[in-house]
């Protein structure tokens, strides 16, 4: 059986709180098959346990000895898809484009590779600006070199420069230090604010560093951005790999098309004596993009010399390498994209 075939099978489930089929209410996720074993994600959040028991023996009937992970991430029922014209978009009329940058697992390179991708869009002639969303932890500042706060001008914020890119972090609107619990509308009026209220001037393009996740945060800031297209970064790994089908599953819940999928960490190549080392596996992220109909968008390396770039507060495309390379790429992908619009 395929991974086709599995999804295919499993769609025929009917998600008992959503009326839609499993597939599409997201309540089954991860859909994989590795070494010969079908596997799967199930939410069983916001479902009563009579309701539970139906359905796990209806998925069981449509896909036999397949391995299942359970969450219970879905707070109530699941809401049938949102049309885009339904939830409120930020309104930017001096924009071309929003790309929202987003893994579904942390730490896997999210911000990193948003600020490298602002710099070699830059480099490539474009107007852009960052916007550090990441409210679990802004790192677009250390990322950048930034130092100091974002000013103010006549009520707007003034975006800060660095590297030929206009940049913004959420953590301009915290104390120093300090921790902030950010809940979901509040996260969501904040990164409003700081996309609508900021003097960010004309952009051809502004990325948003997404936090990472796909709970209900996410999902809020998700659902404000509805003009945008996002891009999903990923480790080669399962789990990590799991987490981007969710990711791209609530995208699709709010109508954000997917641009496509970048694998970071991939291949490490041992400078001292050149052995590759697939530390946290390789091809992952392009077989699971395959599976899904999203375009791959390239692999970056894992490299001492991204790591060390990014400590600095000096994107690695400002230099060369392999990792600056294969970034490179990606944002020639992304320009490709935006020309057969
Ligand atoms: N390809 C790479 N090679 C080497 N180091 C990397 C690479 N990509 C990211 N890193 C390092 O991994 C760490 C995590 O990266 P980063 O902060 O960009 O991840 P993230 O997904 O944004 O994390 P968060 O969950 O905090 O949002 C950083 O120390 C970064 O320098």
């Amino acid at each position: 059986m395929t991974e086709t075939e599995l999804r295919a099978a499993l769609s025929k489930v009917r998600d008992p709180a959503a009326g839609a089929d499993v597939i599409a209410s997201g309540r089954v996720s991860g859909v994989m098959i590795r070494g010969g074993q079908a596997g799967y994600v199930l939410d069983t959040g916001g479902l009563s346990q009579g309701d539970v028991a139906a359905l796990k023996s209806a998925l069981d009937q449509a896909a036999p000895g397949a391995r299942v992970i359970t969450t219970s991430e879905m707070k109530a029922a699941p809401k049938k898809a949102a049309a885009p014209h339904d939830v409120p978009a930020a309104k930017l009329e001096n924009v071309g484009r929003i790309i929202a940058v987003a893994s579904g697992k942390g730490g896997v390179g999210k911000s990193t590779i948003s600020a490298n991708l602002a710099v070699a869009l830059a480099q490539a002639g474009e107007r852009v600006g960052l916007l550090d969303a990441d409210i679990y932890g802004p790192s677009v500042p250390m990322l950048l070199g930034l130092e100091g706060r974002a000013e103010g001008v006549q009520g707007r914020i003034q975006p800060m420069h660095a590297h030929g890119i206009k940049a913004l972090s959420i953590a301009a609107l915290t104390k120093p230090g300090q921790a902030v619990i950010w809940r979901g509308p509040m996260a969501a009026a904040a990164m409003i604010q700081m996309l609508t209220d900021a003097d960010w001037g004309e952009l051809d393009t502004l990325i948003i560093d997404m936090p990472p996740g796909t709970g209900d945060i996410q999902l809020s800031l998700a659902q404000k951005i509805a003009g945008a297209e996002a891009v999903i970064v990923s480790t080669p790994q399962d789990l990590a790999l799991i987490d981007a089908e969710k990711a791209i599953a609530m995208f699709g819940k709010v109508g954000i098309p997917v641009l496509g999928i970048v694998e970071n960490m991939s291949t490490f190549v041992c400078p001292a004596c050149g052995a590759a080392t697939d530390i946290f596996g390789h091809g992952g992220a392009e077989e699971t993009s395959k599976a899904r109909g999203v375009p791959f968008l390239g692999a970056v390396p894992l490299t001492m010399a991204l790591r060390k770039s990014a400590d600095a507060g000096l994107p690695a495309v400002l230099g060369d390498g392999e990792a600056a390379d294969a970034l490179r790429q990606v944002a020639g992908r992304l320009l490709m994209k935006q020309e057969t619009r």
